[in-house]
């Protein structure tokens, strides 16, 4: 497979990502519901930042929005200095498998496959070899080298997790995003994903972007992008878990 020429691969100094204005509405009349009110954010490169808010506050609705996986109804999206909005499906697909990279709270294993042939997939897919040194060094930080030849059903679900994220590394993404990536996990396995996704912004300088409900695993986090109705309401620097706890309670009673 070809490579896709993608304008604004050397993003300079852009954010990482940034989405501008963004709004997204769901139906029509009464059921209208409005997931995204004119929300700007933007994400440095090397920085990791966690989205919180409560349930149906659009967190999911702009991660997805941000990853290419969804389109807003109005307002933009740019990755480096790339423009979503002006990209064809084919680019689009490029977009998402050369620079982007995702871990979901279901892992979304292929059960046939072994813990090695999840990671290499979508490299696979792509026609890309993996880069061999990179991959070690994610496997190995990720704990997995004598688990490379199990299937998932083999797996414990830590195991699992760390494999989804080998899988959204291997590829060398400049953003790697996580809808609840820790969601299912117990603390520890959480601890070990959260610390490779810490890892992949100081030491590899990719940017990472979760969203999640506990406290605990935004406190990995640079900053903390508060959600409310659809609209960002506040940004916490440097969260502690204590930190963040406090300013949950706080926009509660707003
Ligand atoms: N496909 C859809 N059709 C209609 N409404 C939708 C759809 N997807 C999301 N919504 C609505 O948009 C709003 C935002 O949803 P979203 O999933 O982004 O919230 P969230 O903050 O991620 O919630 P949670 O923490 O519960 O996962 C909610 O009111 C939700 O009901």
């Amino acid at each position: 497979m070809t490579d896709i020429a993608l304008p604004g691969r050397s993003a300079g100094s852009a954010p990482a990502a940034s989405a501008k204005a963004l709004t997204k509405t769901y139906g029509t009349g009464d059921t209208q519901v409005h997931a995204l009110r004119d929300v700007s954010v933007e994400f440095e490169r090397g920085e990791f930042t966690a989205i919180m808010g409560p349930s149906g506050s659009g967190k999911s609705t702009l991660m997805h929005c941000l990853a290419g996986l969804d389109s807003a109804t109005s307002g933009t999206v740019t990755i480096g200095d790339t423009e979503l909005t002006n990209l064809t499906d084919k680019q689009m697909t490029g977009l998402r498998r050369d620079r982007i990279g995702f871990v979901f709270q279901s892992f979304n294993l292929v059960p046939t496959l072994t813990a090695l042939e999840n990671i290499t997939l979508p490299l696979d897919i792509a026609g890309r070899e993996p880069d061999q040194q990179w991959l070690d060094t994610v496997v190995d930080r990720l704990g997995l080298r004598d688990r490379l030849d199990h299937r998932p059903s083999e797996l414990s679900g830590g195991q699992q997790q760390r494999v989804a994220c080998a899988r959204a590394l291997a590829g060398r993404p400049d953003i790697v995003f996580g809808d609840e990536p820790t969601g299912n996990l117990d603390s520890r396995s959480s601890g070990e994903v959260l610390g490779i996704l810490r890892a992949a912004a100081d030491e590899f300088d990719q940017t990472v972007v979760i969203v999640t409900h506990d406290p605990r695993a935004a406190s990995f986090a640079d900053r903390v992008v508060f959600l409310a109705d659809g609209a960002v309401i506040d940004h916490l620097a440097n969260p502690t878990a204590e930190t963040v706890l406090d300013r949950m309670k706080q926009l509660e009673t707003v």
